[in-house]
C-alpha cells in the first residue's frame, strides 16, 4: 500500500549529516587529560549501574566528583557536565560543536529523520516547515480542541471512586496531539500506538549504550520486539497519511496538511517520520509531567487547595466556555508554578546526550572530539547552588515574580534551549494548564507517591491508582 521506500529501523545515518569522530576508548585513557571521576578500570561495573538507574547514577557522579566528571561506559569516554554555564555552552553558545548522542541513535530506529533525531541540514529544513502550526496564533484553535477532549474525558470519571492516573493522562494527551496536529477524530489508533510506543520506549532506553545495536538483528525476542514495534508504528503513521491523502483534504492547515502541501521539499518517508516524532514527543512527556504533578499535590494538600481555588476563580470555567490561549495563561499563575516545579524535579526529558564533533572547552573543561557528553535536567535542576532545598517540591518558589529571572542561564532547562529547543513547549503548557485546572475544578484526587521508573522519559512506575472525589463532596 505504501509509497515509502524504507523503514527507519534499517536506514543508515544519512551521508549529509556531520561525520561523527571516532569514540575515545578506555584503552587510551592514559592519553586523555585527567578529569575527576571513577577509575576507568571500573568501566564494566559502572555500565551496569548506569543501565540500572541512569538519573541516580548521574546524581551520584555529580555528588562525588563535582560538576564535571569523566567515566567510561561500554568502554567509551563519557563526560558529565552539570553546571548551568556548561549546559548553556552545550545547548546554545557552542551547540554547533555537538550532535545528538546515545539514546538518539536508538530513537532513530523508530523515529527516523524526524525533528527529534535528525541533524543539520535536514533539521533546519524540517524545523522551518513545521514551525507555523506551533505559532501562538494557532494555539487558540488547539485550546478549543483540548478543552473539548479534556472535558469529554474527565466527564467519564463521574461516579467513579478511582482511576489509573498514568494511563488516563497518556490517553488524554495522545488524543489531544492526534486531533490537534493530524485531525484524527477517532481514537482508532490510540491503543495500538500506546502498546507499540511502550515497547519502543523501553528498548530505546535499555539498549542505549553503544555496542548493543549489534543484537538488533539477532533472534533474541527482546530485540525482535523492538523492530516489530517500530514497524507497527510506521504502519500506523503511513495509514494516517494515506487516509488523509485519500480524503482529498490535504489543504487543511494542521501539521499533517502543511507537511503534505510541502511534498516538493520533504519526502514521504520524512513526513512519516515527523508524524511519528510528534506522536511520541507530543504525548508521553506531557502525560508524565501531569501524573507527577497530581502525585506531588497529593502529598501537599495546601497546593491542591490553592490550585482548586485558582480553577474556581477562572472566568472561563465559571462561564463554562473555551478560553483563548492568552486567557488560559493569565488565569493559571499557580497551575504554571505547579508545572514549573514538577518539570524541575521530575523532568520528562531528564538527560540530553550529545557527542563532541571537535575539541572544545566547556565551562573550563577540555572536551575532546568523539567524547560522549551528558547534560542532565534531572541533575542540574536539583543542585543547591541554584535552588534552595532542591529536593523539596515547592511550587511557591515560582510565585516570586523575580525567582525565574534570577536563575543563571542553563540552571533550568526542561524544554532545553538553542536550536534544538522543544518545538511543542507552548502546546504542552497549554494542555497541561487546562488539564490541571479542569480536573482540580471538578475533582479532589489523591494517590500514593509513585516510584520513578526512568525510561526514555522520566516516568512514574505502574498505573498510579488514584482516588477521586467530586469536589463538592471532597470539601464537605
Ligand atoms: C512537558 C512536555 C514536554 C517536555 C518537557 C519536552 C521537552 C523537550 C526537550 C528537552 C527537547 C530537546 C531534546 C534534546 O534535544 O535533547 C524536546 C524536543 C522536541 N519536542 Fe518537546 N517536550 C514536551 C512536549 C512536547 C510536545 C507537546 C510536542 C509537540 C506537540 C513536542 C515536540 C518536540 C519536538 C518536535 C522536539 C524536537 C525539536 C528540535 O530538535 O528541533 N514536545 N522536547
Amino acid at each position: 500500500m505504501t509509497t515509502y521506500a524504507n523503514r527507519a529501523f534499517d536506514t543508515p545515518r544519512p551521508a549529509e549529516y556531520p561525520g561523527i569522530p571516532a569514540p575515545i576508548f578506555r584503552r587510551n585513557w592514559r592519553t586523555q587529560p585527567e578529569l575527576p571521576g571513577p577509575n576507568p578500570l571500573l568501566s564494566d561495573w559502572l555500565t551496569l549501574t548506569f543501565i540500572r538507574n541512569t538519573p541516580q547514577f548521574l546524581s551520584k557522579m555529580q555528588k562525588r566528583y563535582g560538576n564535571t566528571c569523566a567515566f567510561y561506559l561500554s568502554r567509551r569516554l563519557f563526560i558529565g557536565v552539570f553546571s548551568a554555564e556548561a549546559v548553556h555552552q552545550v545547548t546554545v553558545a557552542q551547540q554547533h560543536n555537538f550532535v545528538k548522542g546515545v539514546g538518539f541513535a536508538r530513537m532513530r530506529k523508530v523515529l527516523g529523520e524526524g525533528l527529534l533525531t535528525n541533524e543539520e541540514p535536514i533539521h533546519l529544513n524540517h524545523r522551518r516547515l513545521m514551525q507555523p502550526p506551533f505559532h501562538h496564533g494557532n494555539l487558540d484553535s488547539y485550546v478549543a480542541i483540548m478543552h473539548k477532549l479534556v472535558n469529554e474525558h474527565i466527564n467519564k470519571w463521574d461516579g467513579k471512586s478511582s482511576v489509573n492516573l498514568a494511563p488516563e493522562m497518556m490517553t488524554i494527551t495522545l488524543e489531544i496531539v492526534s486531533q490537534c496536529l493530524f485531525g484524527l477524530e477517532s481514537s482508532k489508533y490510540t491503543a495500538q500506538i500506546a502498546h507499540s510506543m511502550e515497547i519502543a520506549i523501553d528498548r530505546i532506553e535499555r539498549t542505549m549504550l553503544p555496542g548493543l545495536e549489534r543484537f538488533d538483528k539477532s533472534a533474541l525476542s527482546y530485540f525482535v520486539a523492538f523492530e516489530e514495534a517500530a514497524n507497527q508504528l510506521a504502519d500506523i503513521a503511513e495509514e494516517i497519511i494515506q487516509t488523509r491523502i485519500a480524503s482529498n483534504t490535504t489543504h487543511s492547515d494542521d501539521l499533517l496538511g502543511i507537511l503534505l502541501q510541502m511534498r516538493d521539499h520533504i519526502s514521504m518517508e520524512h513526513i512519516r517520520d515527523e508524524v511519528l516524532t510528534l506522536i511520541l514527543s507530543g504525548h508521553e512527556t506531557t502525560a508524565n509531567v501531569l501524573t507527577w504533578a497530581f502525585s506531588y499535590m497529593s502529598n501537599n494538600p495546601q497546593a491542591a487547595a490553592d490550585l482548586a481555588q485558582e480553577a474556581d476563580q477562572a472566568q472561563w470555567i465559571k462561564e463554562k466556555r473555551v478560553p483563548t490561549f492568552a486567557e488560559l495563561e493569565a488565569s493559571s499563575t499557580f497551575a504554571t508554578a505547579v508545572l514549573n516545579e514538577t518539570l524541575r524535579l521530575a523532568p520528562p526529558v531528564w538527560v540530553s546526550p550529545r557527542i563532541a564533533l571537535k575539541d572544545c572547552v566547556i565551562d573550563g573543561t577540555q572536551v575532546p572530539a568523539g567524547a560522549h557528553v551528558l547534560i542532565s535536567q534531572f541533575v542540574t535542576q536539583r543542585l543547591d547552588t541554584y535552588f534552595t532545598q532542591p529536593n523539596t517540591w515547592n511550587p511557591y518558589r515560582w510565585m516570586d515574580p523575580h525567582f525565574e529571572s534570577s536563575l543563571p542561564r542553563g540552571a533550568y532547562f526542561p524544554f532545553l534551549a538553542g536550536s534544538r529547543k522543544c518545538l511543542g513547549e507552548s502546546f504542552a503548557l497549554a494542555e497541561s494548564r487546562l488539564i490541571l485546572l479542569l480536573v482540580a475544578h471538578k475533582f479532589h484526587t489523591s494517590n500514593t507517591m509513585p516510584k520513578a521508573q526512568p525510561r526514555t522519559t522520566y516516568r512514574a512506575k505502574g498505573v498510579v491508582p488514584t482516588a477521586i472525589k467530586a469536589r463538592s463532596k471532597a470539601y464537605e
